[in-house]
């Protein structure tokens, strides 16, 4: 079983996986990692902040962002609130932030947000990411979910919305283009072994 604990020592390496509810992070984490991280049908099913640990890396599977079937929306920011601290109290210490977005529905949450004149939660993330100089990579899961003619004119909308000029091809250093369900996650892991890579740290390959 994955761990569940605050106060973890002797870390020198964070990847935090983050994003909305449901659309697939602890799917991605129990692909790349083979361990047993709950992953289920409705929204909020991870609830506190999961790791897995190698060595002196650890990987963490936050909560999601947004909608949780039967959670009380007071519970919902709670919730939120909670990954924000855990974000900023281990900034530090955290390298990668993967921000996991739902290909095939993205597009179509961002534009009910912006119709209501709100910045939409995934954005605000990214943001936030920035901000802190985290090294981002965006992993758009669920690719499973798009027709492949209309593939790429998705991910140049996607693209676009978090400000990255399209095409998305100039950004393959950044968006990983994923389904966790398939089993593929190739194009992620590559980007992760990149980021080690430049931080000295091949030694961690191993596992993964
Ligand atoms: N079609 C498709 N479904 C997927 C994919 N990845 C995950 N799912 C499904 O999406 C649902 C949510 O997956 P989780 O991994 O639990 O999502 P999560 O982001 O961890 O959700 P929370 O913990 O609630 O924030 C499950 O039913 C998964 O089987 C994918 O690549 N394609
Ligand atoms: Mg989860």
């Amino acid at each position: 079983m994955a761990k569940k604990t605050d106060e973890i020592e002797g870390i020198n390496f964070e990847i935090i996986f983050s994003g909305r509810s449901n659309v697939g992070k602890s799917s991605i984490m129990r692909e790349l990692t083979g361990k047993n991280v709950k992953v289920g049908k409705r929204p909020g099913v991870t609830l506190k902040p999961t790791h897995v640990r190698y060595s002196d890396l650890l990987l963490t599977d936050l909560p999601g962002f947004g909608f949780m079937s039967g959670v009380k929306d007071r519970k919902q920011d709670i919730v939120k609130d909670q990954i924000v601290r855990y974000i900023e109290k281990n900034a530090e210490r955290i390298n990668v932030a993967v921000l996991v977005i739902d290909g095939a529905s993205f597009l179509e949450i961002v534009k009910r947000w912006e119709e209501r004149n709100e910045l939409p939660i995934d954005i605000e993330m990214f943001e936030l990411f920035r901000e802190l100089g985290f090294d981002i990579i965006l992993a758009v899961n669920k690719v499973d979910k798009i027709k492949s003619n209309e593939l790429d004119a998705t991910l140049d909308q996607i693209c676009d919305k978090l400000n990255m000029l399209p095409p998305w091809k100039q950004w393959l250093d950044t968006v990983a283009p994923i389904s966790a369900k398939k089993g593929d996650i190739k194009t992620l892991k590559s980007l992760l072994r990149q980021r080690l890579h430049s931080e000295k740290r091949d030694d961690l390959f191993k596992y993964f």
